[in-house]
């Protein structure tokens, strides 16, 4: 089923994770060809907690760092572009979604797990250099971006794709519930975010088994394969670890480790990832059991998110110890403008503040988190000390919940936070009656989306179909104009196929058509846009591709055609595909010229020797 097709559909839609602020100006900046280092260096500035990170980034050994690097344009200069701005997208995309709305997606093992495999990435390619370590990073962090994107669009349908996913079936569900998968989905936002072709391509073949050809992109599969089970590796709990430490060492072989600098190198990475997780706030404190069943989980009752503020600290760790050992996860904060940025980042339950502090106090706070979406339903429980019943009047008056005086009664804490239990349980259950309406919605937009997806696919190859292909076409034309980006396109078709059918009948053909498919798909890139035009002509639209580029790979896949035939068919003579390829760039006619190009081309082939590749403009 194509997935491209459905993709289209939600990013029209603008419901999967995207930058914003900072990120997205930084991003616009390096699509011009005319930014300086200064210019983008002055736009990372205005963020001073990107700032940091940047130049935390840029002094850390292991991207290579040998010497200190003091201010934002020597760590622009030294990171590359490139790498600042993927960078700051994937800060973004994680500091937009430390939480949502799916109840089963634990967003912060999400984030845990893609941390760990980014510090993994990176210090793999900063041994054997594939690619740059600092944007081999980006890749990692990103690197399951699409299970939280399906959390972000479908939130109830994906939760459930959780809930009854057992080992490998969750590609399966979602393909079903979403036609789409988690895997795909990935790969598409990473191209629509502008990150590198062998990137995506090394990604996609880590998701395969292991290659035997050695390119660069498949070494570099290997080390994200490799990243992937050190990863799981890093954030395991001992129990878990001990059964999967023979699969890392095996695996560690080719990547030329010994046992003794394999454990040296699980701690290097593991410091990082805890160093890293303090820099870009995700928790790296717990660890993950060995993956037990819905059964073993649901008597475990998960405790309360607590945001406790205070100016005294003694109050705050003596508070703090005693919440959590009533099994509740609590972070602390010393004042009102440290709680407000704590409320942004990580959206607490509960929050219990003192009244009197500096420079913001509870009052102050409440009454700012109550004028904003995000604070308007949390739970705020005020601790007292000698205020008059008029100041309580008032504190109640700007949305406090409740109040404790102090010094503090544990028991009377604890009973006023189960009341305030209560009342978020109670919020849930209209928020999922709110969802319940609307899941029925999405499940006929499903349905929907699934005939939009069959208008649009190839039933018997399953590729995009023409007219796909052609509304594809003139999008990504637009956007190569637009960017003044080269585009080409192959046009494709089997030489002598009538034979085929005449020979050994129509189904044959059927399945020399499906077996071309499947054969185009692999041959391409994960950037290329492999379409069934009809009978037995294809198209592929290449993006960000010049004419002479398009030829290398118009005749990648002519070889690959000629030289895997398919298996069991007494051809009479081999399946093979002539080839007519069209590039442009900057201000031509349109994009249907560029077809008719590449039809005129794709006519002198078959009307020469065939099993050939034509480039229009060298007629
Ligand atoms: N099996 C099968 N055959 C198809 C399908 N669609 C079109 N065809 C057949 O594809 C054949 C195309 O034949 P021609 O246009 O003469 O082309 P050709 O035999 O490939 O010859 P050249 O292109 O000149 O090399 C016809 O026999 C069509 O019936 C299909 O979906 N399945």
């Amino acid at each position: 089923m194509s997935t491209e097709f459905n993709f289209h559909a939600l990013k029209s839609a603008e419901r999967l994770p995207s930058p914003s602020g900072t990120a997205l100006t930084i991003m616009n900046l390096v699509q011009k060809d005319d930014t300086s280092v200064k210019q983008l260096a002055e736009a990372v500035k205005v963020d001073p907690a990107l700032t940091s990170r940047i130049l935390n980034f840029a002094n850390s050994a292991a991207f290579g760092a040998h010497r200190p690097i003091a201010n934002v344009n020597e760590a622009v200069q030294m990171m590359g572009m490139q790498a600042v701005r993927n960078f700051a997208l994937s800060l973004s995309l994680v500091s937009n979604n430390r939480k949502g709305h799916c109840a089963d997606f634990d967003y912060n093992t999400f984030w845990m797990k893609s941390l760990a495999m980014a510090v993994a990435i990176a210090a793999l390619t900063a041994r054997e250099r594939t690619a740059a370590p600092e944007e081999a990073f980006t890749l990692g962090l990103l690197s399951e971006i699409g299970q939280l994107a399906l959390a972000t669009v479908w939130p109830d349908i994906f939760g459930e794709c959780l809930r009854s996913a057992q080992g490998d079936t969750l590609i399966k569900l979602e393909c079903e519930r979403f036609a789409i998968d988690h895997k795909a989905l990935t790969l598409m936002l990473m191209q629509d975010w502008g990150l590198p072709g062998l990137f995506l391509d090394a990604l996609k073949l880590s998701f395969q088994p292991p290659q035997a050809e050695v390119t660069r992109t498949v070494r570099f599969a290997s080390q994200l394969a490799f990243a992937r089970q050190l990863s799981h590796y890093c954030v395991a709990d001992d129990q878990y670890r001990a059964a999967l430490l023979a699969d890392v060492q095996k695996e560690a072989i080719p990547h030329n480790f010994t046992d003794e600098t394999l454990s040296q190198f699980i701690d290097q990475i593991n410091q990082q990832w805890q160093d890293w997780g303090k820099l870009i706030n995700i928790k790296t404190d717990t660890r993950l059991a060995f993956p037990t069943t819905q059964a073993e989980q649901s008597d475990v009752l998960p405790g309360l998110d607590i945001l406790l503020v205070d100016d005294d600290p003694l109050i705050l760790v003596r508070l703090s110890k005693q919440l959590t050992h009533a099994g509740h996860h609590v972070a602390v904060c010393p004042d009102g403008e440290a709680a407000l940025k704590h409320v942004l980042e990580n959206k607490p339950q509960i929050i219990i503040t003192d009244w009197r502090m500096q420079p913001m106090d509870g009052l102050a706070l409440c009454r700012t988190l109550r004028s904003s979406a995000i604070g308007k339903n949390l739970y705020i429980i005020m601790l007292t000390a000698a205020e008059t019943e008029d100041e309580l009047v008032e504190a109640f008056d700007v949305g406090i919940d409740d109040y404790v005086t102090k010094p503090v009664n544990l028991k009377i804490l604890l009973a006023r936070i189960r009341a305030g239990q209560r009342i978020t349980t109670l919020q849930q259950e209209v928020e999922r009656e709110k969802q319940d309406i609307q899941r029925t919605n999405a499940e006929l937009a499903v349905a929907n989306r699934k005939l939009g997806i069959m208008a649009n696919t190839d039933l018997l190859t399953d590729l995009p179909n023409r007219r796909y292909a052609l509304a594809r076409l003139a999008q990504e034309w637009e956007s190569a104009q637009r960017y003044n980006r080269p585009i080409s396109v192959l046009m494709l078709d089997l030489d002598h196929f009538k034979l085929v059918n005449d020979t050994l009948g129509h189904d044959a053909g059927d399945e020399v058509l499906s077996h071309t498919a499947k054969l185009l798909k692999a041959a391409s890139r994960a950037t290329d846009i492999a379409c069934r035009l009809g009978g037995e002509e294809f198209l592929i639209i290449a993006t960000n591709t010049d004419g002479k580029t398009a030829v290398l790979l118009a005749e990648r896949i002519r070889i690959a055609i000629q030289t895997h035939q398919p298996n069991g068919l007494a051809l009479k003579r081999p399946i093979t595909v002539s080839i007519g390829v069209a590039g442009s760039i900057g201000n031509q006619p349109g994009w249907n010229e560029l077809i008719k190009q590449a039809d005129r081309a794709l006519y002198v082939v078959k009307a020469g020797r065939r099993n050939a590749t034509q480039l229009a403009s060298e007629l």
